[in-house]
């Protein structure tokens, strides 16, 4: 059973509140959260976004949006009645100080004092500033407002220190919330109970015996409706910068001294820092970027990017990384980070080979040990390790594997990502958030890439959808001795 306590009644506004986001993941994880009682009968939603809506029309999309996007068997409409009650809109440009701001305090008035208030941020990063701004100017912002900021945090590291500066004036950095949903994954979150919690682990975690980390993110879909702001990004922007560096830091940290935020931020941002940046030398060996083709997915012939987007464009939707950390740890152990639209499956995970034995006493040399932690779908942790043959009388050995699935080993739903870290907000719970320094410091290391790779520096290679990717990346492991994971189905 999922341990979760009410929150303090709360007012969520949220900008954006008409948009994909917002109704893909936002509400449906709030309503999830009144359903499980977190969320008290008097905490009120309240969407915001330039369209001209009255509440009731509002509520129906919050409706059909609960309706596409909640579990048939967890839509009960008893609880929908009383999400909608919640529920309450106010058109409004948020970048605009003239528009309608005397509506969205009206809403707020209502409730003013005992509320807790979080912003919300769903719309385009460039509009952060000037909500704040506005926010600001309208004196809405109280003492303890939060502000919810979604990702991306700019484009590169200049962009970011804007947005960052812009928003630091009106809000203090203790009521910044920037998310990066892979952080409210359960199993991304276990990475730290899995290293800190069991000395067997906590006693190998370092390149004395570990050989290699893989970190993949990928993907079966394209694009889908998201073309316009994806063809901006890419693969490094989109995945690797936030969310799989956040991953790599929680598999790489030292033990921070607590569970506070600010100790796991300062253990995660050391990672960061260590990272060896990627030069000139060493980008073209270890760096691979690559379009998708025409392919097949989910038994279905799909385009290529190319042809999806009807233009021509020089971004990715595969990235493959090398990359190393300088710290005693892990000196010259290889973290290969990979993230990728339409690949064969749908999978996250972090896989971590340690070094073969080096025994010579049996017959053959034992295989080496991997660990998978499955971030996604299919929830759970597998160990391969050697056995004894028991057919075999000479100590001949077997590889086996130990499986957890843990929804079946716990009889648990695992939650969405957002759900956590929406409410997370509410209590100013900021560990599964990013601190200003970590964006900048993820921005910085991804810099040398995303230049070499707007120069062309790196050719862009193929893929055909629904393929493991390129060979190109298939190569750049080859030279360390190494292969992707990727039998799974
Ligand atoms: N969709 C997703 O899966 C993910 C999205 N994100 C990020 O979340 C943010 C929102 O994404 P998404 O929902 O997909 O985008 P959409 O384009 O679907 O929605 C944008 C929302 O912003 C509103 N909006 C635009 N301009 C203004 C304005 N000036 N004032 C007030 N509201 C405005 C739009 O409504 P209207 O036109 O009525 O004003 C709409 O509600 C982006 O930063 C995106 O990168 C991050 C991770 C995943
Ligand atoms: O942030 C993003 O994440 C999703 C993938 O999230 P997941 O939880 O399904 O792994 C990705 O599709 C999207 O492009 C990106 O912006």
């Amino acid at each position: 059973m999922t341990q979760c306590h009410q929150v303090a009644p709360f007012d969520y506004v949220i900008f954006g509140a008409t948009g994909d986001l917002t109704m893909r993941k936002l509400l449906p994880a709030l309503y999830y959260r009144l359903t499980m009682g977190q969320v008290p009968d008097t905490a009120r939603i309240i969407g915001t976004a330039r369209s001209p809506l009255k509440r009731s029309e509002y509520q129906s999309r919050a409706r059909d949006a609960l309706k596409r996007f909640v579990k048939s068997d967890d839509f009960d409409e008893d609880v929908v009645d009383r999400f909608l009650d919640m529920v309450h809109y106010v058109s409004l440009d948020g970048s605009k100080p003239d528009s309608n701001w005397d509506g969205l305090r009206e809403v707020l008035s209502h409730k003013a004092e005992d509320h807790v208030r979080v912003f919300y941020y769903a719309t385009a990063p460039d509009l952060y500033g000037a909500i704040s701004k506005n926010l600001h100017h309208e004196g809405l912002i109280t003492d303890d407002s939060r502000v919810v900021l979604e990702k991306p945090i700019g484009i590169d590291l200049k962009s970011a220190d804007e947005i960052n500066e812009a928003v630091g004036q009106y809000f203090k950095e203790s009521y910044v919330f920037r998310i990066d949903h892979y952080l409210g994954k359960e199993t991304v979150q276990n990475v730290i109970a899995l290293r800190f919690a069991n000395p067997l682990f906590e006693a190998v975690w370092s390149g004395e015996h570990i050989e290699s980390v893989q970190i993949t993110a990928g993907e079966l879909v394209g694009v889908e409706g998201r073309a316009a702001y994806y063809d901006n990004s890419g693969a490094l922007r989109d995945m690797v910068q936030n969310h799989l560096l956040q991953v790599l830091c929680l598999v790489a940290m030292e033990k921070p001294d607590t569970l506070q935020a600010d100790d796991v931020r300062d253990a995660k941002v050391a990672v960061l820092k260590s990272l060896v940046p990627l030069d000139a030398a060493s980008l073209p060996t270890s760096t691979v970027r690559a379009q998708y083709t025409k392919g097949h997915s989910k038994g279905s012939t799909v385009d290529g990017y190319l042809d999806e987007l009807g233009h021509e464009s020089n971004t990715e939707t595969y990235v493959a990384l090398r990359a190393e950390i300088d710290t005693p740890r892990w000196k010259n152990v290889p973290f290969y980070i990979r993230s990728a639209k339409r690949l064969k499956a749908k999978v996250s995970e972090i896989v971590v080979t340690f070094k073969p034995s080096a025994t010579k006493l049996f017959p053959s040399q034992p295989e080496k040990n991997v660990l998978v932690i499955r971030i996604q779908p299919d929830e759970g942790i597998s160990w391969q390790f050697n056995v004894k043959n028991p057919m075999d009388d000479e100590f001949g050995l077997w590889e086996t594997t130990l499986d957890v699935h843990f929804e079946r080993e716990f009889s648990v739903r695992y939650p969405d990502a957002y759900e956590r870290l929406l409410l997370d907000a509410v209590r100013g719970y900021p560990v599964l958030f990013i601190r200003r320094d970590e964006v900048e410091a993820a921005w910085k290391w991804v810099a040398p890439v995303m230049e070499a790779w707007s120069k062309n520096e790196v050719p862009m290679a193929h893929y055909a959808a629904g393929s493991w990717g390129p060979e190109e990346a298939r190569q750049m492991l080859a030279r360390d001795g190494q292969v992707w994971h990727e039998d799974m189905e």
